[in-house]
């Protein structure tokens, strides 16, 4: 793939302002993939990060991605350029890391969907600059600084947007989203253990929808 920094930025932009929540999910049993994934795009969440944590991640976004069409379903906790590279036959629509290497910056010049890598220092954003990425996780979020660090990484990298994550929820997310630079926050908080381990898709749903709204709170 012939990415440009301009061609990168516009194909993570589509990803990450498509909703102000992204959903970070670690799916253990394949039958909840697609009611899961159904009760937060059906709520206003369509951007799932699908952790490659389980051993039925890959298949649970291959079903997600063939049978839950108004969702965008990428693939998370990418730690090796295999884990990228395979991705994309999955049908994963983009791929998003904790953190990021020389050999994923690679990958990422070379694979067909967007890859949005992840920091949590100055200097590590600098090495993502000179690859040519300007859209960033910012991770772990609230133990790498919180919203101070987001606040001072606009000084000398106005260019840069995040996707905070790691450690934020419902109460914490309204203040990051009303940072210039950040575009989307990520979490797990709207997939409570209970309600997922209850396939309580209702409760899921409600809070997915309680997610829409907290660019205004
Ligand atoms: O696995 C990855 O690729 C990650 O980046 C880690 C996740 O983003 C966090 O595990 C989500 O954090 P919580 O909302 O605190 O549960």
């Amino acid at each position: 793939m012939n990415w440009t920094n301009a061609s990168r930025r516009t194909a993570a932009d589509a990803i990450l302002d498509a909703a102000p929540i992204m959903p970070v999910l670690t799916i253990e049993r394949l039958e909840d993939a697609v009611p899961l994934a159904r009760a937060l795009a059906d709520n206003g969440l369509p951007v799932l990060e699908i952790t490659l944590r389980t051993p039925v991640a890959r298949e649970a976004i291959a079903l997600i991605a063939r049978e839950v069409p108004n969702a965008i379903v990428g693939a998370g906790t990418v730690l090796r350029a295999d884990d990228l590279r395979s991705m994309v036959d999955v049908g994963a629509r983009f791929a998003i890391a904790p953190g990021c290497t020389d050999a994923l910056y690679a990958a990422a010049d070379d694979a067909p969907i967007p890859f949005i890598p992840a920091i949590a220092t100055a200097s590590e954003l600098m090495r993502g600059l000179d690859a040519g990425h300007v859209r960033f996780k910012f991770f772990p979020a609230e133990s790498a600084g919180g919203i101070a660090a987001v606040k001072s990484f606009a000084g000398p990298f106005g260019q840069v947007k995040f996707c905070p994550t790691g450690g934020i929820d419902a109460a914490k997310a309204p203040a990051y989203l009303k940072l210039p630079n950040v575009s989307t926050v990520g979490g797990s908080w709207m997939v409570p253990r209970a309600a997922l381990d209850a396939r309580d898709w209702a409760t899921i749903g409600r809070l997915a929808a309680e997610c829409t709204r907290l660019r205004d709170a």
